[in-house]
């Protein structure tokens, strides 16, 4: 039985006829770990581009959960079931955490956002923010504004609102990046509590963190895939070290 829920087939992106993402075919099974690993300007970033459609391939195919989605827009992968965090956090600084994880929610349900609507009125909404909140360690903090929180709490907050979503296939571009050494233990608990039936897709730098959380790993260099495999099996491979390592 097929299981994958993202299949990707001979992915190019080209950028002014430079490729940033080349060739590249990859599965991620139902429930998995995988993490993409990669220099600076790998292509990690615009992979996951293309895979939560911010961006269209030159030329492949990505399949989610056995649908080919590479003609859909951003919005209608959300609705199959994909979120994603962006390497720079963008939310609305002066609102506070709970009122931004709802505009997240709205974003979902498809309608517009309106600034004049009464957003109080959607209390259903509000009781799923501060449930998602309170599931990243954010519950005491649902009414302050994302002005006056910690940068890791707002890494938090990027989660929160994806997990909002319910999704089945989260793409985490590096959470971990810019945390204390706190912030950080506290987003890789957080991660280690994201339940099994949501297939995880991260980048990350921090090699002991990424090989503490990923059961497999995708190594790329300059766009194209050059080792992939167990942990094991990745940090056992002579290329690993030539291209993460650059030695
Ligand atoms: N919108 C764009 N226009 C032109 N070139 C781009 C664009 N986005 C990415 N690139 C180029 O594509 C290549 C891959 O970039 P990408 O951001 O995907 O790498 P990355 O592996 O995510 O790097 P980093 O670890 O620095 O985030 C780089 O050479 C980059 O300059």
């Amino acid at each position: 039985m097929n299981t994958a829920v993202l299949e990707i087939a001979g992915l190019n992106r080209f950028f002014g006829g430079l490729p940033a993402v080349q060739n590249v075919t990859l599965k991620v099974e139902a429930g998995e770990r995988r993490l993409l690993l990669g220099p600076n300007g790998a292509g990690k970033t615009t992979l996951f581009n293309l895979i939560a459609g911010d961006l269209k391939p030159s030329s492949g195919t990505i399949s989610l959960f056995g649908r080919d989605v590479t003609k859909l827009r951003t919005d209608q992968r959300t609705q199959c079931g994909v979120a994603r965090t962006y390497q720079i956090i963008t939310l609305f600084a002066k609102q506070t955490l709970a009122h931004n994880v709802v505009l997240s929610l709205l974003g979902l349900r498809k309608r517009r956002w309106n600034p004049f609507a009464d957003l109080g009125a959607e209390t259903a909404l509000w009781e799923r923010a501060r449930e998602v909140l309170a599931l990243v360690g954010l519950g005491h903090a649902a009414d302050r504004p994302v002005l006056e929180t910690s940068y890791g709490e707002r890494r938090r907050l990027e989660i929160a609102m994806a997990l909002a979503q319910d999704p089945k296939i989260l793409l985490l571009d590096e959470p971990l990046a810019g945390l204390s050494a706190d912030e950080r233990f506290e987003v890789q608990r957080l991660l280690e509590r994201i339940p099994r039936d949501v297939t995880i897709v991260m980048i990350e730098h921090d090699m002991d963190v990424a090989l503490a959380f990923a059961d497999r790993i995708t190594v790329l260099q300059r766009g194209q895939i050059v080792v992939e495999g167990t942990r094991a099996e990745v940090v056992a491979d002579p290329k690993t070290r030539e291209v993460y390592l650059g030695h």
